[in-house]
Order: C-alpha cells, then sequence, then structure tokens
C-alpha cells in the first residue's frame, strides 16, 4: 500500500490483540510505520514490547487484528525482515566461529556447506567490519565477551539485507563508545532500512530515533521524540523522574 507521499507502510497493525494463556499481552494496538523510520519502542518491563517484534516477525500469531509487513502478512514478509533478538548474545554457545555465525545469517544453516559466491563473502565481510568484529572472525564465538557476541549478531541481521530492520535491546551489554558507533550506523543504514528497536534507555532514544512508540500493553503514546511527562508516567505508572535509565532534560524540564 502507498500513500500520498508515495512512502510505503512497513509495518501496519490494526486493532491487534495477543494473549499468553488467555492473558492480554497487547491490546488494541494501532501502528503504522512508514518506510525508511527510525522508531524506538519503550515501556516498562514485560509491557508487551519484545512480544510485538515477534508478532510482525510472524513468530506470535494475534489473537485478534491485522499486521502487514510491506503490504504481506508476516510469515510471508519474513525473507524481508532482519531480527536481533533480546539476549542473541547469550545463546550460542558452542564452537562456531565468528565468520560462520554471521555467513548462516547470509545463506542459511542447512546451505553451510555449500560453497558461497564471493558477493556473499563480501557482505559478510562488510558486516563484520561494520560493527568492528571482523579481525576476530576466526575466533569461536563461545570465546568472545557478552558485547563483542552482540556486535557479531547485528552483523548478523545486517548480512540478510533486509528491507526491516527489528532490534530487541541490542545496546545490553554494549559500552558507551560502541553504543555511539552503533548508533550512527543504524543512522546510515536509515535511507535502505526501516528500523524499530526496543529499549530502555530512553535518553539515547530520544536523541537518536525519529519516532517513539511507548507500550505498556496499549499504545500509550506514538509520535515524535518530543514526548510529554505525562504519556511516560501513564505508562509506567509512576512519576518520570524514576522511569529507568535517565529521562532527557527538556522531558524533565516540562515536568
Ligand atoms: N512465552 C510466554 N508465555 C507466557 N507469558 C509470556 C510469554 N512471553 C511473555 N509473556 C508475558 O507477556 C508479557 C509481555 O512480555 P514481553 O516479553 O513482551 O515484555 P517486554 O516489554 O519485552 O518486557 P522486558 O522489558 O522486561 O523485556 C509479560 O507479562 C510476560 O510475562
Amino acid at each position: 500500500m502507498k500513500d500520498l507521499n508515495n512512502h510505503q507502510h512497513a509495518v501496519e497493525i490494526k486493532n491487534m490483540w495477543s494473549y499468553y494463556h488467555d492473558v492480554p499481552a497487547l491490546k488494541e494496538i494501532n501502528l503504522d510505520v512508514q518506510e525508511g523510520t527510525f522508531l524506538g519502542i519503550i515501556g516498562p518491563n514485560g509491557g508487551g514490547k519484545s512480544t510485538l517484534l515477534k508478532v510482525i516477525l510472524g513468530l506470535i500469531e494475534p489473537d485478534r487484528g491485522d499486521v502487514r509487513i510491506f503490504g504481506k502478512k508476516p510469515k510471508e514478509g519474513r525473507n524481508i525482515v532482519g531480527y536481533v533478538p533480546q539476549h542473541s548474545a547469550s545463546r550460542l554457545d558452542f564452537p562456531i566461529n565468528v565468520w560462520d555465525v554471521v555467513m548462516m545469517g547470509r545463506i542459511g544453516k542447512t546451505t553451510l556447506f555449500r560453497k558461497y559466491s564471493p558477493d556473499d563473502r563480501k557482505v559478510v565481510k562488510e558486516a563484520l567490519e561494520k560493527v568492528k568484529m571482523y579481525e576476530y572472525r576466526d575466533r569461536h564465538i563461545a570465546e568472545l565477551s557478552g558485547g563483542q557476541r552482540q556486535r557479531v549478531f547485528i552483523a548478523r541481521a545486517l548480512v540478510t539485507e533486509p528491507k526491516l530492520l527489528l532490534l530487541d535491546e541490542p545496546m545490553a551489554g554494549i559500552d558507551t563508545t560502541m553504543q555511539k558507533e552503533f548508533y550512527e550506523i543504524l543512522e546510515e543504514l536509515k535511507s535502505r532500512v526501516t528500523i524499530i528497536m526496543v529499549s530502555h534507555d530512553i535518553s539515547a532514544i530520544s536523541v537518536y530515533v525519529d519516532k517513539v512508540a511507548c507500550l505498556n500493553q496499549k499504545l500509550y503514546y506514538h509520535g515524535t521524540k518530543e514526548i510529554k511527562p505525562e504519556d511516560l508516567e501513564e505508562a509506567y505508572k509512576c512519576p518520570v523522574e524514576m522511569i529507568a535509565h535517565g529521562v532527557p532534560h527538556r522531558v524533565l524540564k516540562a515536568h
């Protein structure tokens, strides 16, 4: 579907509900993400952020409502979506080297032993260089630190050359300098990829993203990063000063 400015809808969600064992994790979600947007999703623990990413990815079938990814149902659109799950870095603890982990993202697990093309090789090399892990390419993933592994998983998502990139707290365990570099990488990717990133770091979100969504079962806010304190307080159910990982000064000033 195209809108009047010729921007495609990367993600369109209409009146979506999702339950775990009869308990709603998401209620009445309406969300429209335009192609080329960098959307940050914030909200308290258990607010349904990871569930929303899984619904978009087609890993969870919603109980009600409609979800479209570039006009397709999530399962049909999966090949154009890159995903870095929460705590992905801690999941792989067997001896596979960094190069193969990223190459698997490019050509799939079952084809790892086929000869990969010079193009595959180039894309994997560039992704590893982007996250500053190329020199670690022959190291076993199990030997790396948490933050280094997380960088490898971000590279792995990049090599699929997705149209939509879903990142679930990708900066967890990444040092501040590297975080800044990652945000710069994401800003650069924005011209080619729509990005949806879950984060608890409201200060960073307010600097780097285009749009913010605040989720606690319901969508309490979706709009520009100029969030009002009351929008956060309603979703987090506490005073703005207490909200995790600091709040941008201008939000506090407006309070
Ligand atoms: N597999 C599951 N089975 C049952 N309940 C689940 C399951 N996964 C998540 N939930 C519940 O659904 C709600 C939303 O969880 P979700 O992981 O989406 O929240 P989140 O916003 O990503 O949280 P956090 O910020 O803590 O990572 C929580 O109450 C959680 O306990």
